[in-house]
């Protein structure tokens, strides 16, 4: 079942730029799209576009009927003078989330996360890791049909990077579709079932890993080395 469908004509910071072009793609119900590209190729723009957040677009960005989304940005956003468990209870009530159910859930994933301790802190003041399980913990709350992360692993120790890969497994379980930018290049080819390759604001290419080693011509390599032929524009249709 399709969960988002993406047609991306062009998009840009100011009226009549394009940052990105063409970028065409949808999202199925369990799937887990890489988005993955140099430093600079319009990854975050099309996030952006997608979340509806930038202001010069033409193309059409449909979500289907009841789907509720949750974004986890690079960097993430707390409000300064609320604790982890007031942002949980603040999401809870702004997505109607029934008490007993959430809050039961609310403390597994905080034992899970190993966050229970510093649940009555303030997030402002926990380290980068930290925050970015904090943030993980009020995506999971709401069991969103979607998630859209901006590039997770940055800051996350290998056993919270594990928890994160069983957290998003677990959720593709559940019907949840994932799109995800990364320039962990290793760990993307191990846990996506398709790439989106952004360079210079296009798709440059996309598919299973299959298909794009098929289209760079490399039968047996890696993502990171399709990545950096068709980053260096090696590759030609
Ligand atoms: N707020 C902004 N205003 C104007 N230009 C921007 C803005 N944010 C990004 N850009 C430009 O848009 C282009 C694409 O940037 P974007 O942030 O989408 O890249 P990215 O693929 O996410 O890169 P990275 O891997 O470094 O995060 C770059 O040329 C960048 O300078």
């Amino acid at each position: 079942m399709k969960l988002l469908d993406v047609q991306i004509n062009k998009a840009g910071y100011e009226k009549d730029a394009d940052t990105i072009r063409n970028i065409n793609f949808t999202l199925e119900k369990g799937e887990l799209i890489g988005l993955i590209g140099p430093n600079g190729a319009g990854k975050s723009t099309t996030i952006k576009t997608v979340l509806g957040l930038m202001e010069n677009v033409t193309g059409t960005i449909t979500f289907s009927d009841q789907v509720r989304y949750s974004y986890l940005p690079e960097r993430p956003i707390f409000y300064d003078e609320l604790t982890l468990w007031e942002h949980l209870d603040f999401v809870a009530s702004v997505e109607g989330l029934e008490q007993e159910k959430y809050k039961k859930f609310a403390i597994e994933l905080l034992r899970t996360y190993k966050l229970e301790e510093h649940a009555h802190q303030l997030p402002a003041t926990y380290s980068k890791g930290m925050q970015q399980k904090a943030m993980l913990l009020l995506a999971l709350i709401t069991e969103p049909d979607i998630y859209i992360i901006d590039e997770p692993f940055i800051g996350l120790d290998p056993r919270a990077m594990k928890l994160f890969l069983t957290s998003i497994e677990e959720e593709r379980k559940r019907g949840a579709g994932i799109i995800m930018s990364t320039h962990v290049l290793d760990t993307a080819e191990k846990v996506c079932d398709r790439f989106l390759l952004v360079n210079n604001g296009e798709l440059a290419a996309s598919g299973t890993l299959e298909e794009i080693r098929t289209k760079c011509n490399l039968r047996e390599a890696s993502l990171f080395d399709c990545f950096h032929l068709i980053a260096e524009e090696l590759v030609h249709e």
